[in-house]
This record gives C-alpha cells, sequence and structure tokens, in this order.
C-alpha cells in the first residue's frame, strides 16, 4: 500500500517559492489501475515523481509498506526504487545500442543475486509477454513507436516491480497501437496485480483506469472509482 500523507512540493524559483504540491493525502493499494489527471502544470508527473522516489518532497512523508521513503538517503532510495519500482515514459527512454533484450536486461543489474538461467527465462517470459520474441536482436531504432513502448513495458516489469509508473505512455503513439498498449498494461495488472499509475491526458486510459485523480494546482479536486 502506498499512503502520502501531507505530501507537499515547494521549487524555489529565485526568491520566489512555487509551492508545485500542496498538502497531498492519498491511499493507493496495490494492484490498483489509477489514472492521475488534471491541466498541464498541474503537478502530475510531479506526483509519480515523488511516490516514484525519483525526487523528495518538502514537507509530508510517503510510506510504500512500512518504509517511510522521504528518510531514505539518495542510495537507499535508488535501490528501494530498483527492487520496487518500474517506469514507462511517454518518450519510450530505451537505450539505442543496447538490443531488445539487452534492453530490458538492463535493469536487472539492480538485483546482484539472481543466478544468469534465471535471468534469462525473466527476460524470455517477458519478450513472449509482450510480443516481441522474434525482435528480440533488434535495435530501438528499428522498431516502431508501439514496439519500443513494448520494450519499455517489459524492461519496466523485469524487476518484478510491485508498482509501475506511466507517464504519458500512449502520449507518441497511434490509437489502434495506444490501445494495445493499453490492452497490454491491463492484462499483466490483472496477471500480476501489478499496481499502474499513469498521469496522462489520454481518454483511451481514463475509459479504461478503476480509479481516476484529478489534480488542479497541486491539490486533489476529485477522486472517483469507476466500474471498468
Ligand atoms: N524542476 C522544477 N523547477 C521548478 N518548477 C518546476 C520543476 N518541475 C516542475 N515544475 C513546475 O511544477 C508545476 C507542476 O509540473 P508537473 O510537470 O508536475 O505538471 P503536469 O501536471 O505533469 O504537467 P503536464 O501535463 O504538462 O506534463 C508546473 O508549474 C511546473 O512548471
Amino acid at each position: 500500500m502506498i499512503v502520502n500523507q501531507n505530501v507537499s512540493k515547494v521549487y524555489k524559483m529565485g526568491e520566489i517559492d512555487l509551492r508545485v504540491i500542496k498538502n497531498l493525502n492519498l491511499t493507493i493499494e496495490y494492484g490498483e489501475f489509477v489514472a492521475i489527471v488534471g491541466p498541464s502544470g498541474s503537478g502530475k508527473s510531479t506526483v509519480l515523481n515523488l511516490i516514484g522516489c525519483l525526487d523528495k518532497p518538502t514537507e509530508g512523508k510517503i510510506f510504500i509498506d512500512e518504509t517511510d521513503i522521504t528518510k531514505l538517503d539518495t542510495t537507499a532510495l535508488a535501490n528501494f526504487r530498483g527492487e520496487n519500482i518500474g517506469f514507462i515514459f511517454q518518450s519510450f527512454n530505451l537505450i539505442p545500442v543496447l538490443s531488445v533484450y539487452e534492453n530490458i536486461e538492463y535493469p536487472l543489474i539492480m538485483i546482484q543475486n539472481l543466478p544468469q538461467d534465471e535471468r534469462h527465462k525473466r527476460i524470455m517470459k517477458l519478450l513472449e509477454d509482450v510480443d516481441m520474441l522474434d525482435q528480440k536482436e533488434k535495435f530501438p531504432d528499428q522498431l516502431s513507436g508501439g514496439q519500443r513502448q513494448r520494450v519499455a513495458i517489459a524492461r519496466a516489469l523485469v524487476t518484478n516491480p510491485k508498482i509501475v509508473f506511466a507517464d504519458e505512455p500512449t502520449a507518441n503513439l497511434d490509437t489502434k497501437t495506444s490501445n494495445q498498449i493499453i490492452t497490454l498494461m491491463r492484462n499483466i495488472q490483472r496477471e500480476f496485480n501489478t499496481t499502474f499509475i499513469f498521469a496522462t491526458h489520454d481518454e483511451k486510459i481514463v475509459n479504461e483506469v478503476d480509479r481516476i485523480i484529478t489534480l488542479v494546482d497541486g491539490e486533489i479536486v476529485g477522486d472517483k472509482k469507476v466500474a471498468s
């Protein structure tokens, strides 16, 4: 379970304090398929970065299970992130000099004690899950946008994270490919009870999630469960 208690984030812009997240109180259960929506600049990416251990709040506590991640130092935070959290970005962020297989393998650097045959098995299973087995030797620039995002999804999942954060994962994809990617993430959530937290403007994602959290000016103005 993820619990945010009175979380605020202030950016210093010269003399001015910019309070972009204000007293956020938010609980997300494992296995939820949830979207954070709101106008541009409302703080969606900032919330994802805070819960995703990429940034620290100015005030408040963020618990992931029993761990208050705001108390961790930079190294501990990076380790915690590597073991528990996966990320999917709108620009895919694959490493151009690594093959599809190697891109998916990359986050396993964090898991030192995983035997080589187990690593290989995990990667092959994910390649199959995202339907990229026959493309595993290719490099990112030889793939379509949808294929790149499927690789990025496999990479986000290879460490068996409890939580996956997806920041506008369909922004660079056409409608048909977006729908395929959303279905793929939904199937993964259902099969493995993986938590997916999206920051998005995409109606196709908003129509698929079970819960919609609306941010305006760094505050939650709506939080509703929806039947899917
Ligand atoms: N590093 C930073 N320094 C200063 N201000 C920042 C920084 N990062 C974000 N902001 C500001 O914080 C506010 C929230 O930004 P954020 O990117 O979280 O919004 P968003 O809802 O994700 O927007 P979008 O939908 O356009 O991606 C914005 O006003 C932005 O300008």
